[in-house]
């Protein structure tokens, strides 16, 4: 115990025993709604998900994903991977990076820190180049945020301003980006007005320029950097407006994967490449697309794709993207400090733990979970284990992923006696139902049901615990609805949806170790991600932290 009486032991649970093997399994993607044709988990065969949801509401139930449960701005703010793996892994509700940069917008105090400041010293020679995601998903960016930065640089002296835009598709409807180019080219051409040189200067979808993550594809960010630093792509035009436009209308285009382009003036060059003395801030507050650039634009030494140019900028995130690399040094809103995880409680207590999915979603159950921390609390008792994924193509052409591969690993850690926690991520569900096809998700889903088995299988042989959950929907709703639940027609079609949705995911626990009386309790009706960390702990044989969310559940006499 430490002079200021913290200790990192945790009270042993007055009922519940240790040294069981629990699986904790996040279907990513994985929400409960109504079924109808839109809903690929329900027309999928998930013979083992539907045997869990008979043991409700004893041992199956559904918690919410969205919203202030999990730490965004409005009940509107659909959940996903990044607020999720941090509300499951932390056990608590932080107020995440939206809400965090909305009100250092609201306060100003964003234009008086640190990192604004920083950036601030290149408006007069300089030129400041404002690098994210056009959108208004509120998942890794918003388009409000991004107006109120350019309101602010404008007033504080900012002389000339260039933008390289990501076009979304993902966290909101395919062909929305059209809207949000224009709606920023009218805020661009008031501040010319003003007297401010302000242009988008490059772009490209998201899922082709940029945001990559996890190191998956480094070919994806150097797209971006040849258009937003060397202003060298495929495509040229002389407005974005333009070149969304055009490109949109090759066949099966899609905004997630327009190709890289940059904007030339009437001599055909490039208006906004990035060089010595300007700024740059990325705008995303969401970590796990940014850091790849981010290192990008940081790190002098650097091999992963050759940069030809590696300029000397004044560069900010929005926020720090990456607390343990301090990655990047500026930035301009702190983030939510989540401490004293689960994970690290559990590690402090002995128990030994084995995390794995495959690249896409490998900093989901390690990153995230962790509170945003990259690497081990104690590597002798943790092993993470990353599955390659595919690259270079949409996952509905593999909506199997390695949902398989994933599994037999959580298996052989399960039955090698070596580890007290086995924790996967199964991505099928929310990586083939971004890309908006209907039948490939259900084939995803059925997939990731199959990995469920295959764990379960394996917790059953070693007389284990399972918990089987989700981080937000996605597969379960494919379409736009209207107000009341109706899908929106446009041009006589359904929307496909290929974002997260609102809807709440289901918990279910069992295995032969779950001890008899071990039920989930009543009186949580509005249980949230943020509940099981303390579930998790109880079912390790503890009492979790009393400032943690409570536990999803009680041990009546049997
Ligand atoms: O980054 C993505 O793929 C989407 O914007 C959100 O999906 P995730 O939160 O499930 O990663
Ligand atoms: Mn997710
Ligand atoms: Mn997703």
């Amino acid at each position: 115990m430490g002079s200021s009486g913290f200790s990192w032991k945790l009270p042993d649970h007055p009922k519940l025993p240790k040294g069981k093997t629990i699986a904790v399994i996040v279907l990513d993607g994985w929400g409960e709604a109504n079924p109808n044709e839109y809903n690929c988990i329900h027309n999928a065969e998930t013979p083992t998900m539907d045997s869990l949801k008979k043991g409700a509401p004893e041992h199956w139930r559904l918690v919410r994903a969205h919203g202030k449960a999990v730490g965004l701005p409005t009940e509107d703010d659909m959940g996903n991977s990044e607020v999720g793996h941090n509300a499951l892994g932390a056990g608590r509700i932080f107020a995440q990076g939206a809400k965090l940069v909305d009100l250092a917008l609201e306060s100003g105090k964003i234009f008086e820190g640190d990192g604004f400041n920083y950036i601030k010293e290149s408006f007069e020679t300089g030129t400041l180049h404002l690098i994210g995601l056009l959108s208004d998903g509120g998942v890794h960016s918003r388009l409000d945020q991004v107006q109120l930065l350019l309101k602010g640089a404008s007033e504080r002296g900012v002389k000339r301003i260039r933008l390289h835009i990501l076009t979304d598709g993902r966290d909101v409807l395919d062909g929305s980006s059209v809207g949000f180019v224009e709606t920023l080219e009218n805020d661009l051409a008031k501040l010319r007005e003003k007297g401010i040189d302000a242009k988008i200067a490059s772009g490209g979808g998201r899922m082709n320029v940029t945001m990559d993550r996890y190191e998956n594809d480094w070919s994806v960010v150097k797209r971006g950097w040849d258009a937003q630093v060397l202003g060298e792509a495929p495509f040229k035009f002389t407005s974005a407006l333009e070149a969304v436009k055009t490109l949109r209308a090759a066949p099966k285009a899609n905004d997630q994967y327009l190709p890289p382009f940059v904007i030339v003036d009437e001599s055909g060059k490039s208006v906004g490449p990035i060089v010595d003395g300007d700024a740059v801030v990325t705008f995303n507050f969401r970590a796990d697309r940014m850091t790849m650039l981010a290192k990008a634009l940081e790190y002098e030494k650097f091999d992963n794709f050759d940069r030809v140019r590696f300029p000397k900028i004044r560069y900010a995130g929005m926020l720090e993207y990456d607390g343990e690399l301090k990655l990047p040094r500026h930035y301009l809103v702190s983030p939510p400090e989540i401490d004293r995880t689960s994970g690290e409680y559990l590690v402090h207590n002995g128990v030994r733990t084995f995390a794995c999915s495959e690249t896409v979603k490998f900093g989901h159950v390690t990153f995230f979970w962790n509170g945003n921390r990259s690497g081990y609390f104690n590597a002798d008792l943790e092993q993470y284990v990353e599955i390659p994924s595919d690259s270079g193509i949409t996952f509905n052409e593999q909506p199997k992923m390695k949902a398989v591969e994933i599994a037999e690993k959580a298996k052989e850690a399960i039955l090698s006696g070596k580890f007290d926690q086995i924790r996967v991520n199964l991505p099928n569900g929310d990586m083939v139902g971004h890309t908006g096809d209907i039948e490939a998700t259900i084939v995803a889903c059925k997939a990731a049901d199959e990995a469920v088995k295959i764990i379960l299988d394996a917790i059953q042989q070693v007389g284990g615990i399972y918990v089987v959950t989700a981080d937000h929907g996605n597969a379960e709703d494919m379409v736009k609805r209207d107000k009341a639940g109706k899908p929106l027609l446009k041009d006589g079609k359904v929307q496909i949806l290929t974002s997260h949705t609102l809807e709440p995911v289901p918990i279910a626990i069992g295995g032969p170790g779950l001890a008899p009386g071990v039920r989930f309790r009543n009186d949580v009706p509005t249980g949230g991600l943020a509940n099981v960390a303390a579930t998790v702990m109880n079912l390790h044989g503890f009492e979790a932290p009393s400032d943690y969310e409570t536990t999803l559940i009680e041990v009546v006499d049997k």
